[in-house]
């Protein structure tokens, strides 16, 4: 594996209408044909903004105002290592034009899957579309009635991504939370993604969640496409196979020590980043982390953060 790790900085140029501005690589380079954000290699002494800057200034002929970072992806491609940092830029000078010869797309962040993108930019564009929490549920003790009603209190706060883990809970009873579970859900267009029987999960019209156990013992996709197949990941091997799977995305950790698991310490931010570069799946980062930790996740080449206790809202 190389070592030496190519800084790369793009940046996401939307539009007033929200479009997002893709550059084609030209025959020329190296993965040619595939839409990119513009963008290119930091120089020795640069700064990632005067890189962008520069880049987009030579490949479009605008001047751009550099916008907040939206995520930084480190990525392992087959022959280079690199660390693809993506600016938001909603300011420019000009009117961008393929001064390289590359042809240009405006596209809407709905239609960004019909082009094809290198492997790092598929983070990018699931954490553009995508919401940057996963509410992982607590069970419900003996109390469902209270349960739900801090459901609904995690769905006014916000949360659209939310797995249903119910460990410890009967059968019959899951089922029936996991109905209550979806009607809400369905009412404010967030996405439920069940940790527990497929069949229960296809019934209700939800996504699955896997385990990391479970996503081991399957050889194909478990849910039709178009249904949300998610996994716990926490080593290389459960990343390619979640891959495999055509999993939509993983939860990846534990980063830090988490409340149910004391003792346990987590892998860090430097093993995290590390198995990131393997895979080009959207990852959200689990085990100790709250709303407050999104920007570093963000950092690492996480889309956002996935947890328990930060996300649940008390009734
Ligand atoms: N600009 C850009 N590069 C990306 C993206 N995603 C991605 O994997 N890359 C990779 O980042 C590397 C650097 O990009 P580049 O070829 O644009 O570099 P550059 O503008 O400095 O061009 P040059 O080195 O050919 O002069 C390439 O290996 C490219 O495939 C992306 O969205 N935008
Ligand atoms: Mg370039």
């Amino acid at each position: 594996m190389s070592e030496r790790v190519i800084e790369v900085v793009a940046g996401v140029i939307t539009d007033k209408r929200g479009r997002i501005l893709l550059s084609r690589r030209t025959p020329n380079r190296d993965m040619p044909g595939l839409w990119e954000f513009p963008g290119g290699k930091r120089e020795i002494g640069e700064t990632p903004e005067a890189a962008l800057i520069r880049e987009l200034d030579e490949e479009l002929g605008i001047r751009v105002t550099v916008g907040p970072p939206l995520m930084t992806v480190p990525q392992q491609y087959p022959s280079k290592r690199l660390r693809l940092d993506v600016r938001h830029v909603t300011h420019w000078d000009g009117v961008p034009k393929g001064r390289e010869g590359q042809a240009l797309a405006w596209v809407a962040p709905d239609k960004l899957s019909r082009y094809s993108m290198p492997p790092a930019d598929l983070p990018v564009v699931a954490a553009l579309r995508t919401p940057d929490r996963y509410l992982v549920t607590p069970p419900p003790g003996d109390d469902d009635d209270a349960w739900l009603r801090a459901f609904d209190g995690a769905l006014r706060a916000g949360i659209r991504r939310i797995q249903l883990r119910l460990p410890g809970v009967a059968p019959d009873r899951q089922i029936a939370l996991l109905q209550q579970a979806a009607v809400r859900s369905r009412r404010h267009d967030a996405q439920l993604l069940f940790n527990g029987p497929i069949d229960a999960a296809l019934a209700a019209g939800v996504g699955v969640h896997l385990r990391s156990s479970a996503l081991q013992t399957l050889e194909a996709r478990p849910v039709p496409e178009g249904m949300l197949l998610a996994a716990s990941c926490h080593n290389a091997d459960d990343l390619s196979h979640a891959a495999r799977l055509g999993c939509d995305f993983v939860v990846l950790g534990p980063v830090a020590e988490t409340a149910s698991h004391p003792g346990a310490p987590g892998i860090g931010w430097t093993a995290f980043t590390r198995l990131r570069e393997t895979t080009a799946l959207p990852i959200y980062a689990i085990g100790g982390m709250s709303p407050d930790d999104i920007s570093e996740a963000r950092r690492h080449g996480a889309q956002g953060i996935a947890a328990i206790r930060s996300l649940w809202a008390p009734a």
